[in-house]
């Protein structure tokens, strides 16, 4: 994972952490980080492909900081490549500490989503 100190790519989806997606320490659960990133992607790629999307592969990822409770979690996508039926995004989440403008990144990774047509199957995705 990289050190940046400022995200790259798109805003796609802003969310606040709450306590029922935290654990009894009160860190909030990865998988819940990874849901909001998924949404972010189905979001980016379903407006790209402008129709249904699936998630076909989420490569490595690894947690670097913990997001807390009241943290305001961040999603940034950038569509980095587009395939015929696949495209691979970019993702970065970043958490906005509580009660203040601190913004650190606490995961990437990248993620392939595929269009589909009406019968579930890869269809092109359109040009620009
Ligand atoms: C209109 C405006 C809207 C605006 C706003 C809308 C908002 C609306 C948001 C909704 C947001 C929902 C987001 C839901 C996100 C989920 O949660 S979807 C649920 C989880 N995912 C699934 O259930 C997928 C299950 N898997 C499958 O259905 C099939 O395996 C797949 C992914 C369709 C692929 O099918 P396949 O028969 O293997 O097809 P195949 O032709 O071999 O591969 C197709 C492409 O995928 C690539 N691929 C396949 N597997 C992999 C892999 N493991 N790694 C990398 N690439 C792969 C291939 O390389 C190929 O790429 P291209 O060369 O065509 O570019």
């Amino acid at each position: 994972m990289t050190a940046d100190n400022k995200p790259t790519g798109e805003l796609t989806l802003r969310t606040l952490a709450m306590p029922a997606d935290a654990n009894a320490a009160g860190d909030i659960f990865g998988g819940w980080v990874m849901a909001q990133m998924d949404l972010s992607c189905g979001i980016r790629a379903a407006e790209r492909a402008r129709g249904r999307v699936v998630t076909a592969a989420v490569k490595e990822m690894a947690f670097a900081l913990p997001i807390k409770i009241g943290d305001t979690l961040c999603i940034y996508t950038d569509v980095v490549k587009v395939g015929r039926t696949s495209m691979t995004l970019k993702v970065e989440a970043w958490a906005q500490r509580y009660l203040s403008h601190l913004m650190e990144k606490v995961t990437d990774a990248i993620f392939v989503m595929v269009a589909l047509d009406e019968n579930g199957k890869p269809k092109a995705v359109p040009e620009e």
